[in-house]
């Protein structure tokens, strides 16, 4: 099994406590996903651990085998979409992309392709401060797209789409991975979750659980809402 991406017994202190302690997981090819768990869990801090915004305090979370930093064309690898990767309103979301393509060596016609691919080709040309916030985050997931990367790390991408625009994401991951590519995804909406990811880690500061969403159903009872609460409150 091909790895994109290790968590080897990552910690991050953040002011005077741990947020995560001892993160223990790998993405594999082909492979989404769901990194779960309550408001303050740590998956923000995980993911940026993971994507090279904050040093491990102790431990490592790697991708394609070296730290994000170390990649040589980072968004070629792993395309990044978090929370705060805030684009500049005043821009188009057309020149948003190009820049994307321009700063990360892409080939220019990515981005006409991508605002295809995300549905935004006829707002291309609308500033960003006029976009709704599904059309904010579909430009979010089109700018970690520029690069053509095998992995992508997304936090809450579901969040402010509409059904259909969950439906759309829902068949972009699975195609991504049925292509070989991964895709690491926190996420609150355990429903959808259950419906797009191959496997679940549930966090609350350390993994409470990690398996497939098989594994996680059967200890719900056939629910992965049910599940999340009972470890959730096991680990009370
Ligand atoms: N910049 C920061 N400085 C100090 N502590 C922080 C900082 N950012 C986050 N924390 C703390 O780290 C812990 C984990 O926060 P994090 O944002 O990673 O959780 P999360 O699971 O992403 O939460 P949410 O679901 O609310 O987005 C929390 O206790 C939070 O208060």
């Amino acid at each position: 099994m091909t790895i994109h991406a290790s968590f080897e017994a990552f910690s991050k202190r953040r002011g005077s406590r741990f947020a995560v302690e001892e993160l223990t997981f790998d993405v594999a090819a082909g492979r989404v996903v769901g990194l779960i768990g309550p408001n303050g869990a740590g998956k923000s801090t995980a993911l940026a651990g993971l994507t090279g915004l904050l040093e491990a305090t102790s431990g490592r979370a790697t991708v394609f085998g070296t730290d994000y930093r170390s990649l040589r064309r980072p968004a070629t690898k792993v395309g990044v979409n978090l929370d705060g990767m805030d684009v500049e309103p005043g821009l188009t979301g057309r020149r948003h992309l190009k820049i994307c393509q321009l700063a990360v060596g892409a080939d220019p016609g990515n981005v006409e392709r991508i605002l295809e691919l995300v549905d935004l080709a006829a707002e291309g040309n609308k500033k960003v401060r006029d976009y709704s916030l599904g059309m904010r985050q579909r430009l979010g997931i089109a700018s970690a797209l520029v690069g053509s990367p095998e992995m992508l790390v997304l936090d809450e991408p579901a969040n402010g789409l509409d059904p259909e625009g969950v439906q759309w994401l829902r068949r972009f991951l699975r195609d991504f991975a049925a292509s070989g590519g991964s895709a690491l995804v926190s996420s609150h909406q355990l429903m959808e979750l259950e419906q797009v990811a191959d496997e679940v880690v549930i966090l609350k500061q350390r993994v409470l659980f990690r398996g497939t969403i098989e594994e996680a159903k059967a200890l719900g009872a056939g629910s992965l809402e049910s599940a999340y609460f009972k470890i959730l409150e096991g680990a009370r």
